[in-house]
């Protein structure tokens, strides 16, 4: 119930929109009911005069009739158009609503969510939120509003009569959409649950394709799709067999409120308390109240699945980001000086700290390498820097500002990171660079390529920065998807320039050629760099080892050398597995 208030508050401000859909809905119904009921009256009216061979005045009920033809069909086109609008915003905003929360749950708050469970709720979930406005609010109103119509207009002629169909449209608006309900709502709730589940299994499908061929485990996973697309086919067919249930009962509800009507009516004709085309009337209005209710049942069995898309919305929603801004972000400072002081970081339900008392002062424009073999610590001091995580002790400053003290935006505006897997959209190189600065120039363009040593790679493609890296860079090498992810972030001109492992995948040469063009292009701004390779340590002011999250050594490079400490193990252990000189 709490879910479906929530639901109906997220609908608030659409209230017009929803109130003015109602409303032409019901004006198009109550034409249709008034149409089928007049048509009656008039038809038996025609038909006694005939037999007493009375004069009749034809003409006020058919232009009665004519004009509820013309409101039914204005009405029904009113109300599609309005009901489209008004879930078309509905949908947009939804989504837009959903996107905001999200964000700033990015990327550690999110990092427990599959990328195709994220598209599942953004997409089929939110779809799903419509339902309830479109199905059931709105039918559900203009069912029962009018219903009363048609119960008032009954008790005119005769008590009896309009106590009988408001039971039966009783039972039909309300007692047989709650059985069907109750007894689909576990296949509805599977229904909302199974198909997310197979949207969430089809991304994760096309992402790993490649891999799943490779390791012959397409076909199992192909079955085992097709096992769950049958189980969600089964629910279907079970909650189906409620909606039904709920539709047939509703029919025979409106059968027997005609019946019941001729069973009043024609004893009230005989002792001559009601007329022959009333009791036409009666009978049609009776009949035609219960269309109203066709779609009613559907809406209850839906409910389960609305309501479970909608809870999976709601638990995202109502996640916490990892790191909330400060209310009142200091102005951003004037120099990049990085100061940790004693910083550690224990991930939630770890049993060590990731990072223990991590004292170090990098100052604005020097060149640092920091080296430790996988899962020393070295990403999440990176998580630290920019904001993705707060350590859980210590503190970072920037420039003599505590890091927590500045927005998050500021922080990842002075420091730009080119993580191991850069992200590139499924776009032009173009595109994919001026994402770090979209004003920038072809020329500038060029000069960042080329400090990143790609423009010679690009120039000789045909068409250019104007070529579409194909999806998430799949059209270019590691190499290049990497350097272009380099040149991405030199073009945002960031003070700080964070790079983990910029030369992986590039052969001796090209690796010289990059730490080249990024020492001599980048003075003056800081360069941080994660890695493994010799040919960029050597060439760095200071050295900062890392095991188990502590630093346990640093200094310049010959000095480490010499010593026989982590940072000569931990190379020896390199040397050993890559056979490095
Ligand atoms: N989100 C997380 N939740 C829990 N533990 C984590 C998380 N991220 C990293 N860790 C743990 O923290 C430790 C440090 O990981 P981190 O990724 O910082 O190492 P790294 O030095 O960057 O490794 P690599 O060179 O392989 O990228 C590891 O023990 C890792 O398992």
């Amino acid at each position: 119930m709490n879910d479906l208030i929530r639901l109906l508050r997220l609908y608030r401000p659409y209230a017009g929109w929803i109130a003015l859909s109602i409303a032409a809905s019901l004006a198009a119904t109550l034409a249709n009911i008034g149409l089928m009921a007049a048509s009656g009256w008039f038809i038996t009216a025609m038909a006694l005069a005939g037999v007493v061979a009375q004069s009749f005045n034809y003409f006020t009920p058919a232009a009665v009739i004519r004009a509820f033809a013309i409101l039914r069909t204005g009405g029904r086109y009113l109300d599609r158009l309005i009901s489209h609008e008004a879930t078309f915003r509905l949908l947009a905003t939804s989504r837009g609503w959903l996107f905001a929360h999200l964000e700033p749950l990015a990327p550690g708050a999110l990092s427990d969510f599959r990328s195709g469970d994220l598209m599942a709720r953004l997409k089929g979930d939110v779809d799903r939120l419509e339902l309830v406005f479109l199905r059931l609010l709105a039918p559900l109103a203009v069912a029962a509003l009018s219903s009363i119509v048609v119960i008032l207009t009954l008790a005119r002629h005769d008590g009896r009569l309009a106590a009988a169909v408001g039971a039966a449209l009783l039972v039909a608006g309300l007692i047989l959409p709650f059985a069907a309900a109750f007894a689909g709502r576990g296949a509805g709730r599977r229904t909302a649950e199974i198909s997310a589940e197979i949207r969430t299994s089809i991304v994760d499908d096309l992402d790993g394709l490649a891999l799943l061929q490779l390791t012959g485990a397409d076909r199992r996973r192909f079955d085992a799709l097709d096992r769950r697309y049958g189980d969600l086919i089964a629910e279907e067919a079970r909650l189906a067999r409620s909606t039904g249930f709920g539709q047939s009962g509703v029919a025979l509800a409106g059968d027997l409120a005609a019946g019941a009507t001729l069973l009043i009516g024609v004893p009230l004709v005989s002792s001559g308390r009601m007329s022959g085309p009333d009791l036409t009337m009666a009978t049609l209005l009776a009949l035609a109240a219960f269309e109203a209710f066709n779609g009613v049942p559907a809406a209850f069995t839906g409910l389960a699945g609305t309501l479970a898309s909608a809870r999976r919305i709601f638990a995202l929603v109502d996640r916490q980001p990892i790191v909330v801004d400060p209310a009142k972000p200091q102005n951003p400072p004037a120099r990049f000086d990085l100061e940790f002081t004693r910083v550690g970081l224990t991930y939630p339900g770890a049993s060590r700290p990731a990072l223990a008392d991590i004292d170090l002062c990098i100052p604005e424009g020097a060149r640092v390498a920091i080296v430790g073999s996988s899962g020393a610590g070295k990403s999440s001091l990176v998580d630290l820097l920019v904001r993705f995580r707060n350590p859980t002790s210590g503190q970072i400053r920037l420039g003599g500002a505590p890091i927590d003290q500045l927005s998050g935006e500021a922080v990842r505006e002075r420091i730009a990171v080119v993580p191991q897997n850069a992200h590139l959209f499924t776009a032009t190189i173009a595109d994919n660079l001026r994402l770090a600065r979209p004003d920038a120039s072809d020329a500038e363009l060029r000069e960042a390529a080329a400090a990143a040593c790609l423009l010679s790679s690009i120039e000789a493609l045909p068409q250019g920065f104007d070529t579409p890296v194909g999806i998430a860079g799949a059209r270019l090498s590691g190499g290049e998807a990497r350097r272009l992810a380099i040149a991405r972030a030199l073009l945002a001109a960031s003070p700080i320039l964070v790079l983990d492992e910029p030369s992986e995948g590039l052969d001796a040469e090209t690796e010289n050629d990059l730490f080249d063009a990024l020492l001599a292009r980048n003075v003056g701004r800081t360069l941080i760099l994660l890695t493994h390779r010799f040919s960029a340590i050597e060439r760095m002011d200071e050295i900062i080892v890392i095991e188990a999250g502590r630093i346990v050594e640093r200094g310049r490079f010959d000095e480490l050398s010499e010593r026989d400490g982590a940072f000569r193990r931990l190379f020896d252990r390199i040397d050993e597995t890559i056979g490095h000189p």
